[in-house]
């Protein structure tokens, strides 16, 4: 099985940091390689321009691919089924135009054009309005085109918003969410391997939420205990030989630990061990 994964930009970094903390290590790869296989032998990764993936994985160069749902949105082949949010690479691809200029709403557009890397999304958004507009397609620096007249407004990413301060443009619609996704082609969603990929990269994200608990508790205290510990079914609880003390583990939400710790040393707790977790198949 290949799975597709943006070889430079932003998005490369996380990619494989995540793949690699799935477990899935890469083996050989070497900068600038194309291909490298990983420690699974039947599971190989192929590197690719973050727009290039979803049609590398529509027409079978490779089985899945990690990009942004922007890119999927406007490759629009159709056959792509988002399989698990990856929760980064969060940004919106907003309408946007010039502040203080004429065009105040998507109608205003009516007639006019706009510039943009997505013009396959852009024309669906604009369709869905009624909105005749022309759309001027570039490959970069899109928040310049419409102080060169080049367009009227613009269609373009934005996560900060610094970009589009920084040209004097303001938001007028939001277009699509995004964020990277783990995606399939239709006829390999049922794929064992391909839920075996899956399984492994939501057992990282699930994991990123949660803390391992690990205590020493006064055999007397371990109902009370329980009680403050909130969270993934109920705390194991073991003996420790000869002691009147058991040692009780537990997952819990990492927002709660602060506050869980306080009331576990309450109940007489001892030696709390908070770890975190790798993976967690739930
Ligand atoms: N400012 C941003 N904040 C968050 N996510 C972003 C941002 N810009 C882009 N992305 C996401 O990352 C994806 C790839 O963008 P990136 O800029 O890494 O690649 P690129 O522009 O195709 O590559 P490059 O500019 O390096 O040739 C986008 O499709 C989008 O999903
Ligand atoms: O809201 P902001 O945080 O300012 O981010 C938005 C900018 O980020 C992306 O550009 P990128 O940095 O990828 O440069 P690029 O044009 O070379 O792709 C995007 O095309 C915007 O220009
Ligand atoms: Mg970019």
């Amino acid at each position: 099985m290949r799975i597709a994964v943006p070889n430079k930009g932003r998005l490369h970094d996380p990619s494989v940091d995540l793949l690699e903390r799935a477990g899935l290590h890469v083996v050989d790869g070497a900068d600038r390689k194309l291909y490298a296989d990983t420690v699974d032998p039947e599971v190989t990764i192929l590197y690719a321009r973050a727009a290039d993936i979803p049609e590398y994985v529509s027409d079978g160069a490779a089985d899945v691919g990690i990009t942004g749902l922007d890119q999927v949105r406007e490759a629009d082949t159709g056959d792509l089924v988002d399989l698990l949010d990856l929760e980064f690479g969060a940004c919106r691809l907003v309408l946007a135009a010039p502040e203080d200029g004429p065009v105040e709403s998507v109608r205003d557009l009516d007639g006019g054009t706009v510039a943009t890397e997505f013009p396959n999304v852009t024309r669906a958004y604009l369709d869905e309005r009624g909105v005749d507009a022309d759309i001027a397609e570039v490959s970069g620096a899109t928040e310049l085109t419409p102080h060169v007249d080049i367009a009227d407004a613009i269609v373009d990413i934005t996560s900060t918003g610094t970009t589009l301060r920084m040209n004097r443009l303001a938001v007028i619609d939001d277009v699509l969410e995004s964020s990277v996704r783990l995606f399939a082609r239709e006829d390999v969603t049922d794929d064992p391997k391909v839920e075996q990929v899956r399984t492994a990269l939501s057992s990282v994200k699930t994991a990123e939420g949660k803390r391992y608990l690990m205590m020493n508790v006064p055999e007397e205290n371990v109902e009370a205990v329980k009680d403050v510990i909130p969270g993934m079914g109920g705390p194991t609880v073991m003996d420790i030989a000869g002691e009147d003390m058991v040692a009780v583990h537990a997952v819990v939400d990492e927002r709660s630990v602060f506050e869980t710790i306080t009331d576990l040393k309450a109940e007489g707790a001892t030696d709390v061990l908070v770890t975190e977790i790798e993976r967690l198949v739930e």
